[in-house]
């Protein structure tokens, strides 16, 4: 098996998403999502706490990852998504995959029917059909990963996100990445400081990469980011958007946590 961990999960993800597609048919996929509850307008909720001086922060559920194992004891996703939306976060992003990651649809539905946040699917897109599906679900924004689509898949599935009314962040590692990303036509751009590949977080990743920021586009800075410090450093490059995980779900007070990153 290839160390790599996100050619590993892109495999999983893969098999997985055929056995699914064998239990609903796109069609029957589309039927679910037009009958989802309305999208709350995800990118549309970041950009209010931006034009209102604030950090838009994207507070992050996760049972555990591959490179911080499990992450919460009697983790409780409505508890927590509440908890987030009374320290002030703009949405949440729910993990829905199982093996790696430990989340579940469920997840979503509860994080999202406690609070009345936009909510993130992230998870590992490769199909078509997974939108749908997305939008099924009452997600009100799909993650697409560069790293993982050739330029065609990627333009297919970020059309197909946005023909189910679904916003997306795209995400990339690096230049060449963020590139093909802007190149896109994407408005929420994502630079992940974690290096899917290696597990690796460094801030100067975001750093590095915001001078390639097209106009009209938000950058949205994600992983590895843990302290008001570390958002502060990332203002000097213009990130107003912050998605963030696991240093918050490893303090006990996740609202006073959540708080204090946002300092207010
Ligand atoms: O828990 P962190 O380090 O605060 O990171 C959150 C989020 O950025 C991270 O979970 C993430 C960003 N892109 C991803 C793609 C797949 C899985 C996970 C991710």
């Amino acid at each position: 098996m290839s160390n790599d961990v996100l050619v590993r999960i892109l495999a999983d993800t893969r098999t997985e998403t055929t056995q699914r597609k064998a239990q609903a048919s796109l069609a029957e996929m589309e039927k679910r999502a037009r009958d989802a509850s309305p999208v709350r307008g995800f990118e549309a909720a970041l950009s209010r706490k931006v034009a209102a001086g604030k950090d838009a922060l994207i507070a992050e559920l996760k049972r555990k990852s591959p490179s911080g194992g499990d992450i919460r004891p009697g983790f409780d996703p409505a508890q927590l998504a509440q908890a987030y939306e009374r320290a002030g976060a703009a949405c949440l992003s729910v993990l829905t995959d199982l093996p790696y990651f430990g989340g579940t649809e469920s997840d979503l539905h509860a994080a999202r029917n406690a609070t009345s946040l936009p909510v993130l699917r992230k998870d590992f897109i490769v199909d078509p059909w997974q939108l749908a599906e997305t939008r099924a679900m009452g997600a009100d924004c799909a993650l697409l990963i560069v790293a993982a689509l050739d330029d065609a898949t990627l333009r297919e599935l970020f059309d197909a996100a946005r023909s189910y009314g679904l916003d997306v962040l795209v995400e990339a590692h690096d230049r060449e990445e963020f590139e093909r990303g802007a190149a896109l036509g994407a408005t929420m751009l994502g630079v992940n400081n974690r290096n899917l590949r290696t597990l690796v977080t460094d801030l100067a990743t975001t750093e590095e990469l915001s001078s390639l920021l097209p106009a009209g586009a938000a950058l949205v800075a994600e992983s590895g980011l843990k302290t008001r410090a570390d958002l502060e450093r990332l203002h000097k490059v213009g990130a107003r958007r912050f998605l963030v995980g696991e240093s918050l779900l490893r303090l006990p007070d996740l609202e006073a946590a959540t708080r204090a990153l946002l300092g207010v």
